[in-house]
């Protein structure tokens, strides 16, 4: 099997590049890859790509996903999210290729309180939601071998994430105040990589029956907590790990959304619901708190 993996270095590529390694063949690109084109404002580089590699699976880890700047570049952000992932979704079908992609809880209005299942209504806020479900709509449109993943709140090793940024803020200042009435599920990218590789093979080996199963599916850790509480198992676990480290913060201070103004809209629910995923691959979510304790342990 030949896979193309698309955006290599961002904190799911990076876990991709080790887990779809057994799979077979990997092509792995950036936006600065120089024998074939990895840059998604490519669109016609993007397609000749495609075109020139004639994959098995495409795997798309590369998306816009700076949510608040987002709202004053929607432009680039939709070309990122929506049509670069739509001319792969069409070259995806010329070859007869399956399409792999990520997508996001930010597709939903934050209503209500019980996890969302796929099926469910979209209403993204934020323009940085609008062009991701665009993308899942694109893809769907134009290639009927597709998956996509929607996940939530990823945090890695290597990369920049939300459990990073309070490890640092408790370092420069002496307080934090952090949104504690948006509930969702840290998502670790080894999690989703590894889940990603469990299912393309199983795809591969239903070969038939396979494209049955294509469609949206919601991967996400188990459990589900606010950012304030996120925040507080951070900085608490990080003390446990090392004790001698340095925090000038002595309090974190819960705040409801409307304190802690941005320029994008978030949902408060943000929850989703992953038996789908479960049932149909045989999988079973982990706790997010034993994926974020590893990670810190790792970085600590
Ligand atoms: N991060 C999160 O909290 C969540 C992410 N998701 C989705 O999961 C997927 C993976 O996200 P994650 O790994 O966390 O994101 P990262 O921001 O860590 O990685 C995104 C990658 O995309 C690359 N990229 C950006 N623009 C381009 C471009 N024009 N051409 C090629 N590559 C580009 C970035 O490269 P560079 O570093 O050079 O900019 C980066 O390596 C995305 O689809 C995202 O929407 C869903 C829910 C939550
Ligand atoms: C830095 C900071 C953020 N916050 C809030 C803002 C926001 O509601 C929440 C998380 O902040 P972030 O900037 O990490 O949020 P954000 O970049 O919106 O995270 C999102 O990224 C995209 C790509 C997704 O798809 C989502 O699933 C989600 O992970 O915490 C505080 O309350 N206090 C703080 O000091
Ligand atoms: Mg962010």
């Amino acid at each position: 099997m030949k896979i193309l993996l698309l955006g290599k270095n961002g904190q799911v590529g990076w876990e991709l590049q080790r887990s779809l390694a057994p799979l077979g063949e990997l092509i792995a690109l950036d936006r600065h890859s120089s024998q074939f084109c990895g840059d998604l404002t490519n669109l016609a580089g993007l397609a000749a790509t495609v075109r020139a590699i004639r994959p098995d699976v495409i795997v798309n880890a590369a998306a816009y996903t700076a949510v608040d700047k987002a709202e004053s570049e929607p432009e680039l952000a939709s070309t990122i999210n929506a049509h670069a992932p739509e001319v792969l979704a069409r070259e995806a079908a010329q070859i007869g290729a399956w399409l792999v992609h990520y997508s996001t809880d930010y597709v939903f209005d934050g209503g209500g309180s019980a996890p969302w299942v796929e099926s469910d209504p979209t209403g993204p806020l934020s323009a940085y939601g609008s062009s991701k479900l665009e993308g899942e709509r694109l893809i769907a449109q134009g290639c009927t071998r597709h998956l996509i993943f929607r996940t939530s709140w990823v945090y890695a090793a290597r990369g920049g994430n939300f459990a990073k940024t309070m490890l640092r803020l408790a370092q420069e200042r002496e307080r934090l105040t952090v949104i504690n009435d948006q509930m969702g599920a840290p998502s670790g990218a080894d999690l989703l990589a590894d889940t990603t590789a469990q299912v393309i093979r199983q795809v591969r080996l239903r070969d038939a029956q396979s494209e049955s199963i294509a469609g949206i599916y919601h991967l996400v850790a188990s459990g589900e907590t606010t950012w304030f509480e996120y925040a507080k198992h951070v900085l608490g676990q990080a003390k446990l790990l090392q004790p001698a480290i340095q925090m000038k913060a002595t309090e974190i201070l819960p705040v409801p959304t409307s304190a802690f103004p941005t320029p994008a809209k978030r949902p408060h629910n943000s929850r989703l619901n992953t038996n789908k995923l479960q049932r149909t691959f045989g999988l079973t979510m982990p706790h997010w708190q034993a994926g974020v304790n590893r990670m810190l342990a790792e970085i600590l």
